[in-house]
């Protein structure tokens, strides 16, 4: 059985009348890669405030590791790392003279800091920059020592809002990389902010959507496509010449398939219950009609997201 180390219950976040989270319910799992995934304004970093002690929900209760983030914020400070998207260092100050710093913020030893800050740095791949004045280095790199900043005090759970904010494809991919290698190394759990989907994707074991204060949706990709299109979760693409009246039929006629699609003359979109891709060429096959393309669509995030905001944008800016 998973162990939750996050657990959030009924969290509702109301400023000015206007709730920021509702009744947001949430369980993260130790060693999970969790993503927030949802719009600006979604209420991704006032739920973030709310875990770190932060900021007061209005109602609700939310424990991370055991502890109560409302009632002892500097017991979760301990055991949480945070990494903000507009996080600054001391510019003058090189990136191993940050950390041993921030090492000493948290009344970590200098013998203890200075072991940890060497293998952090060799681990975010900033040896070379060492001693390199923090003010000199790239977004990338600040992103990365970052990460290293926040690992400093070994916290259970570590916070990333924004992450990739301003890195370039590169940077984006080592980071995401990085963080994945941490996750699986150190057991790590780590909760990831985010509207780039595809980055969210690449990355975390399971995603919540966000929109307006609200949990519209949370899962693995597989569940999410579930909850969103139901049964129609496998699309088999099909192109062939010819697509004979009586195939078509047979092929409505199979217990798995919800729907077929006629798009062409020469091709279909069959919508099933289970991939049933193989079932579905032997048909052409015994036909000996000739198969030009048959191919399983998968549905990514990207499509997920959007699928989930149609229509809920135009209706709630009133
Ligand atoms: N201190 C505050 N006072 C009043 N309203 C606030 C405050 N903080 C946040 N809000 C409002 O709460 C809502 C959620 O904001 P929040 O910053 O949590 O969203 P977000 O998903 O993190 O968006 P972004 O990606 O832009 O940071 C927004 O409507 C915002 O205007």
């Amino acid at each position: 059985m998973s162990e939750a180390i996050i657990n959030i219950k009924n969290l509702t976040k109301i400023y000015d009348d206007v709730p920021a989270v509702e009744q947001l319910s949430l369980s993260i799992n130790k060693g999970e890669i969790f993503g927030l995934l949802g719009p600006n304004g979604a209420g991704k970093s006032t739920t973030i405030f709310m875990l770190l002690g932060l900021t007061e929900p209005t109602s609700g209760s939310i424990k991370v590791c055991g502890i109560d983030s409302t009632k002892s914020p500097l017991g979760v400070k301990q055991r949480v790392g945070y990494l903000p998207d507009d996080l600054g260092f001391y510019q003058n100050m090189t990136g191993l003279e940050n950390l041993l710093y921030t090492a000493q913020l948290n009344g970590i030893s200098r013998e203890v800091a200075e072991k940890r800050a060497h293998h952090l740095l060799n681990q975010v791949g900033l040896e070379d920059a060492i001693h390199k004045k923090t003010g000199k280095y790239s977004r990338g790199m600040k992103q990365r020592l970052g990460l290293a900043d926040v690992l400093i005090k070994e916290p259970e759970v570590i916070i990333l809002d924004e992450p990739t904010l301003g890195i370039d494809p590169k940077g984006v991919r080592e980071l995401l990389h990085l963080i994945k290698k941490l996750n699986q190394e150190k057991n790590l759990t780590v909760l990831l902010s985010s509207h780039h989907l595809h980055q969210v994707q690449q990355v975390c074991d399971r995603v919540g959507i966000f929109v307006k204060g609200k949990l519209l949706a949370k899962g693995t990709l597989n569940e999410l496509a579930l909850q969103l299109f139901g049964n129609d979760n496998y699309v088999v693409h099909v192109e062939a010449n010819p697509i004979t009246e009586r195939l078509l039929n047979e092929i409505k006629e199979l217990p798995e398939v919800t729907y077929v699609n006629q798009i062409t003359a020469t091709s279909i979109d069959v919508f099933c219950k289970k991939d049933i891709t193989p079932t579905i060429a032997k048909k052409f096959m015994d036909d000996e009609i000739e198969l030009s393309n048959i191919s399983k669509k998968n549905y990514g995030l990207d499509e997920i997201y959007h699928r989930y905001f149609e229509g809920r944008e135009s209706n709630e800016t009133a």
